[in-house]
């Protein structure tokens, strides 16, 4: 496991919110995050960077969850976002925040220069946000200098963005859209389905759109145990390379300190609580989820705690727990 931490908290740091006493901050002594990055991402950014010339635009895909953090960087320096070609920052999955925060996170985004935003879901291709990309894309398109292309009638696009952040539902979602075609790219719940730059895929006739799907790439560093917490819990890292038992004992953090007890019902049990291996050993054993091990008296039952967390996990990943945006975002407005 990656994490190691105190995990019964100092009584001085407990607080009371929303009716539960409960650690003040979320806090881990960590060792090493360095595992937490497959090696193999750096590879895919070269491929992008030799394809970039025969590309009108870039489009990035981001987890709306994560407004903040998470975003590539590299992706600024190594493909010249916002600079070289014409770039569209698509927040994906807005089904599962709260839109109330549009408005301050398009202010955030614009402090940094980046003003070109749509918000989507890609599991509704008829969503206004899905319709509205290839519009979007080709007034941008349109505005810009297309240098080497400018005699080409179609328009090819890039998608990047850092893994499982919705790049192949997005391409999917717009050929059902505009083609009423099925799936041409694999989607998952597991980070790292997209392996390699693909063959580009028509999403639009007239003027004929080409999409090119590429690998996620992973941010080059992880800055806090946190910031890799909430990629986790977005998805973006293999849930075993962080640790279920921390990534769930920071779901549960979250969900209490915004007052959202509504996992007691999920996992079936009485109450809320701050203690992440009681509630998943509670969970397990109402589930019935019992696994054997092997101890000095020879096979023995236990809860099964790692199926309680795959099923938090879920809960909060398909929304179960309500719309939650898992950043702190800065506001311009109130520098
Ligand atoms: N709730 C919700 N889930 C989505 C949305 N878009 C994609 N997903 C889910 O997110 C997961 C990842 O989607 P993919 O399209 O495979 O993501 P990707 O960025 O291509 O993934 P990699 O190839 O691993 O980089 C899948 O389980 C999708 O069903 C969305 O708008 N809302």
């Amino acid at each position: 496991m990656a994490i190691t931490k105190a995990r019964v908290p100092n009584v001085a740091s407990l607080v009371i919110r929303h009716g539960l006493l409960m650690r003040e901050a979320f806090s881990v002594a960590h060792t090493d995050m360095a595992h937490w990055f497959p090696g193999h991402m750096a590879r895919g950014l070269k491929k992008m960077q030799t394809k970039l010339k025969s590309v009108d635009c870039v489009i990035e895909v981001h987890d709306a969850r994560i407004p903040v953090s998470g975003r590539n960087p590299q992706f600024e320096k190594r493909l010249g976002l916002t600079t070289l070609k014409p770039h569209l920052l698509v927040l994906n999955k807005m089904d599962l925040i709260d839109m109330s925060n549009k408005n301050r996170i398009m202010r955030y985004y614009a402090d940094q220069g980046i003003n070109n935003i749509i918000f989507t879901n890609c599991k509704k291709p008829d969503s206004k946000g899905i319709k509205s990309i290839i519009p979007k894309v080709s007034k941008l398109i349109r505005e810009s200098e297309r240098f080497n292309r400018s005699e080409e009638a179609s328009y090819q696009l890039m998608v990047i963005g850092i893994p499982n952040v919705g790049k192949s539902s997005l391409i999917n979602a717009l050929r059902a859209k505009h083609l009423r075609r099925g799936k041409a790219t694999l989607v998952g719940g597991i980070p790292g389905i997209t392996q390699s730059v693909l063959e580009r895929i028509k999403v639009y006739e007239d003027p004929t759109v080409y999409l090119l799907d590429t690998p996620g790439v992973m941010v080059p560093k992880i800055k806090s145990v946190e910031m890799g917490l909430k990629l986790a819990l977005a998805a973006t890292i293999k849930d075993h390379l962080v640790g279920e038992i921390d990534i769930t004992d920071y779901l549960l953090y979250k969900l209490n300190y915004a007052g959202r007890h509504s996992y007691v019902d999920y996992l079936k049990v009485d109450e809320p609580t701050d203690n992440i291996q009681q509630l998943l050993k509670l969970s397990a054993v109402r589930h019935s989820w019992i696994k054997k091990i092997r101890d000095h008296r020879g096979m023995t039952e236990v809860p099964d705690t790692l199926l309680s967390a795959g099923k938090f996990l879920k809960g909060f990943r398909t929304g179960a727990f309500g719309t939650i945006i898992l950043d702190d975002i800065p506001d311009p407005l109130q520098k």
